[in-house]
């Protein structure tokens, strides 16, 4: 438990709390320190954002502004007490993020930066235009923040007070990003589709993460107005926003520890410059922030991922464990499997068109309950377009799709994943930076409750203890158990196809649909991958396989569906389709 990492951490944190009491420290020291946590408090929200979500933003000072303007106004305007402040600072920087937040993020590639610029030059004007915000001259007389007669604005106090709520984001953050509503949103990088077919809301998840930063940055905002006593739109511009960005880079974007870093190397690389560059140069400018760019290109060329990872590497690695709770006693409750003989899967007329190709062409066929169909066909042939067809991928051009007897056709993915249909990918889709186990856990996401606060606060553990027991269990059954904490990118792509499999199995299926699994297995590892599919099939669950693996298929399926330039050409059991004349001249007899 006590690794070095730990070690240093609490070495830094103890540091910091000692800070104002060591002899000698001069007050400034605490006023840069105030700022660097001031400032830390924003780029861990954007580590949440930008780093974990994969959404930059350019106007986390703007949420800044809105935790300040909204104290000073109440303070000042309405005689409200500063703690009081808080709490409304924070709801009304969330609601506006999750306004702002279901505008812009719709917008795709460099569009969204670019609409977070307009938002923040746009807020920048607005409280440097409206007498509502006393325009440029801003508010002045921000009353201190006081607990009990004591005035918490003053020197090391206020210090104290800014490290203390570092510390709560820190923790809160950690928390959330290790939970249920944590590991959706780090899905969000790369692993976007796959969630959404484990029932994850994306848009959702991407708004959440917004709100979560923008709160952060309002909390950072509240603390600047009464540190200052008084505000004006200039430190809630754009390029502040730019600097807080760079912080977060700097430090190491991924990492919750580069936030800190990268706040405290900013702050002081810029005072430092401050000072010296004027003495250097005989002229007073703004040489600092050429100086600064120039030091920050360097970090990026030799660091791309910040400077958090070597920092890191010279206290040992520490890969945070998810609870490995086999002990955890029930795994879950589990599905009813519908009835042998009910039709779990029925595909009706379905067609899918891409201008003027035709990929599925009017494919009609069925899954029974406990059965398994294979999905032949050639290359090209229409297998995998018909399975993004089914899980709601893709939309049908027309025909219909039902599952349990329930039209599905024009579903979004996480509807029908709620029906029990889990999938895996032609092209793996794991979640490339999260670890094996927690990819697997990523397939319970539907049979968990716990909300981001609930993470956030560890009220979720005894959720979070049944989904990991669950998760080890079908990692366990495919046969990984002993990678459950490898970088899930660090298998080879067979393990990775059967690490699908887990997590699609953690989903408790009724309709399971595999697309190659068995691609990239050794001879005996497709045995094992059969002997499962079967287990699987016994246990009730219906299976649909796309598979090249000819030896594969017919020792395994119950029956098979060939497809052929987007059309079905035959049905049948495995021996009747090794026979069948028109099979063998487009498919078997041109693989022959
Ligand atoms: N998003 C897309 N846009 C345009 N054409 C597409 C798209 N997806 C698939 N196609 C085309 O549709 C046809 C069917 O492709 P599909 O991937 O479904 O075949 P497949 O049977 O799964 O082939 P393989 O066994 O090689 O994976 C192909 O001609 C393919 O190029």
């Amino acid at each position: 438990m006590n690794s070095p990492a730990r070690i240093a951490g609490l070495a830094v944190l103890v540091a910091a709390i000692a800070l104002p009491f060591l002899p000698g420290v001069p007050p400034y020291w605490i006023t840069i320190a105030s700022y660097i946590a001031m400032s830390a408090i924003v780029a861990l929200g954007i580590v949440v954002l930008t780093g974990v979500a994969g959404v930059v933003s350019f106007g986390q000072a703007m949420f800044v502004g809105f935790g300040a303007y909204t104290t000073a106004i109440l303070t000042t305007r309405y005689g409200w007490n500063a703690l009081a402040t808080l709490p409304v600072a924070i709801l009304i920087a969330g609601a506006l993020a999750w306004g702002i937040g279901a505008i812009t993020l719709r917008l795709k590639g460099h569009y969204l930066p670019v609409a977070t610029i307009a938002w923040n030059i746009s807020f920048f004007y607005l409280a440097g235009s409206l007498d509502f915000f006393r325009r440029f001259d801003g508010i002045s007389g921000i009353p201190p923040i006081s607990l009990a007669g004591f005035d918490l604005s003053d020197g090391s106090r206020f210090y104290f007070l800014a490290l203390g709520l570092l510390v709560a984001a820190y923790v809160l953050t950690r928390n959330l990003l290790d939970s249920r509503v944590g590991r959706s949103i780090r899905a969000l990088r790369g692993g976007a589709l796959a969630a959404e077919s484990f029932g994850v809301d994306t848009g959702r998840a991407r708004i959440l993460a917004f709100v979560y930063a923008g709160v952060l940055a309002a909390v950072s905002g509240w603390l600047y107005a009464h540190f200052q006593r008084a505000i004006n739109p200039t430190p809630f511009n754009i390029t502040v926003s730019i600097d807080y960005l760079l912080m977060a880079v700097a430090g190491g974007v991924g990492h919750l520890g580069g936030a800190i870093l990268g706040a405290g190397l900013v702050t002081v690389v810029r005072d430092k410059l401050q000072d010296i560059l004027p003495a250097l140069i005989g002229t007073q400018g703004n040489f600092e922030t050429i100086v600064f760019g120039v030091v920050l290109i360097l970090i990026l060329q030799f660091a791309p991922e910040g400077l958090w990872p070597h920092v890191r590497r010279l206290f040992g690695e520490t890969r945070r464990r998810p609870p490995t709770v086999l002990e955890a006693g029930s795994a879950g409750t589990h599905r009813a499997m519908p009835p042998k003989g009910e039709d779990v899967l029925r595909v009706s007329k379905l067609r899918k068109t891409f201008g003027g190709l035709v990929a599925v062409n009017d494919v009609s066929f069925s899954v029974g309950a406990g059965e398994i169909v294979g999905l032949i066909g050639p290359n090209g042939a229409g297998k995998s377009t018909s399975f993004n067809l089914i899980t709601g991928v893709l939309a049908a051009s027309a025909g219909e799709v039902r599952v349990r007897g329930e039209d599905i056709t024009g579903w979004p993915a996480r509807r029908i994943a709620r029906l029990g249909v889990a999938r895996t990918f032609q092209h793996v889709k794991l979640v490339h930076g999260m670890s094996v186990i927690d990819n697997v856990a990523l397939g319970r996401h539907l049979l968990g409750r716990a909300s981001a606060v609930r993470g956030a606060l560890r009220l979720d553990r005894e959720e979070e203890a049944a989904i990991f027991a669950e998760a080890h269990r079908q990692l366990a059954r495919v046969g990984l158990a002993e990678h459950a904490d490898a970088i899930a990118s660090e298998l080879a792509l067979g393990q990775q196809r059967l690490v699908e499999i887990a997590r699609a199995l953690c989903l408790d299926p009724v309709l399971l649909l595999l697309d190659e699994p068995a691609a990239g297995l050794r001879h005996n590892e497709k045995v094992a991958l059969a002997d499962l599919l079967r287990k699987v099939r016994d246990s009730g669950v219906s299976i649909l396989l796309v598979e090249h693996d000819m030896d594969f298929v017919m020792g395994l399926t119950d029956r098979l569906v060939v497809m052929n330039f987007g059309a079905e050409l035959a049905q049948g059991r495995p021996a009747e389709i090794q026979r069948n004349p028109a099979v063998l001249e487009a498919y078997l007899g041109s693989a022959a």
